[in-house]
């Protein structure tokens, strides 16, 4: 069954006049992983945007198609997306803070999104944001519940926003550098949760990041984007055993130093 299949899409820039993203094709199927990792302005964050329907104002899905749960969206109305989006497919991006509202406790902010896509009562609301606090692994979720986000370290942070972004059982979750901005070891955790909830509930992933490793440590194919074009894309392995192309032989010989090799071990075993 596949969940989200993109058929060479290509996103326009109305401004310029410019294709900024061109061909991405990729599909997904439960409980697997898609990495699409690439230089900063390759064109990653535009083509998770135009899968949850939030493209930038002047920019158009100009080709090609995507479908979400066998649905094409195109076309679809700001009614529509609106019960596509965090009911089938769901996102966190990098910056949590940003995301979150900082004058309401967390766990109120994570019950309303229960209330409004679930349509549940505001106590079993409420019971249901702690039970999600405890799935993303917060110690203590009644106490955290109770918190503003000031009060929680950005790993915290980052932790609640998948719960929020996981709140309406979505079927696919897109991580736009969901990690970035995390200390290494809070990375690490991060991921680890990603790939539980991954194994745990067959929710399917789409992992952005400019940081090979972190892509091949969570995805079975990979595409390697380059000033929007795809320049290379296949299973994980392949990728990371035996790259076809120049840029991604970089990308690949870059993080190198921040202990690739590691991961390509990890790949190896598994
Ligand atoms: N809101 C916007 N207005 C104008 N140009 C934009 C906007 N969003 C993206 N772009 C441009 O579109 C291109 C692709 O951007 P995109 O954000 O998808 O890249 P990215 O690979 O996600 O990079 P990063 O890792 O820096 O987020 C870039 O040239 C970028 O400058």
């Amino acid at each position: 069954m596949t969940l989200l299949s993109l058929r060479d899409v290509t996103i326009h820039n109305g401004v310029s006049g410019r294709d900024v993203v061109g061909g991405v094709s990729f599909e997904l199927t439960p409980g697997k992983a898609v990495g699409i990792v690439g230089e900063s302005g390759s064109g990653k964050t535009l083509t998770c945007r135009a899968v949850l329907g939030i493209l930038p104002e002047h920019f158009t899905v100009a080709g090609g198609s995507i479908e979400v749960d066998g649905r094409d969206v195109a076309g679809l109305g700001r009614k529509e997306w609106t019960a596509l989006r965090g009911s089938t497919v769901s996102a966190v991006f990098q910056d949590p803070a940003s995301y979150l509202n900082p004058s309401l406790k967390v766990g109120n902010q994570i019950a309303e999104v229960v209330r409004v896509k679930k349509g549940l009562a505001r106590r079993a609301a409420k019971r249901r944001a702690v039970e999600l606090l405890d799935a993303v692994r917060l110690r203590d979720p009644d106490v955290i519940y109770q918190q503003y986000p000031h009060e929680l370290s950005g790993g915290m942070l980052q932790r609640v926003l998948i719960a929020t972004a996981i709140a309406a059982d979505p079927r696919v979750l897109i991580a736009d550098e969901a990690t970035t901005a995390l200390d290494v070891t809070v990375q690490a955790e991060i991921l680890d949760l990603l790939a539980e909830l991954q194994e745990r509930t067959g929710l399917a992933l789409v992992v952005v990041s400019h940081d090979l490793a972190v892509v091949a440590q969570l995805c079975d194919e990979v595409l390697v984007l380059r000033a929007g074009e795809t320049v290379e894309q296949g299973p994980v392995e392949r990728i990371l055993y035996e790259p076809r192309h120049e840029y991604t032989k970089l990308l690949i010989a870059e993080h190198a130093r921040y202990g690739l090799d590691q991961v390509r071990e990890l790949a190896h075993v598994a």
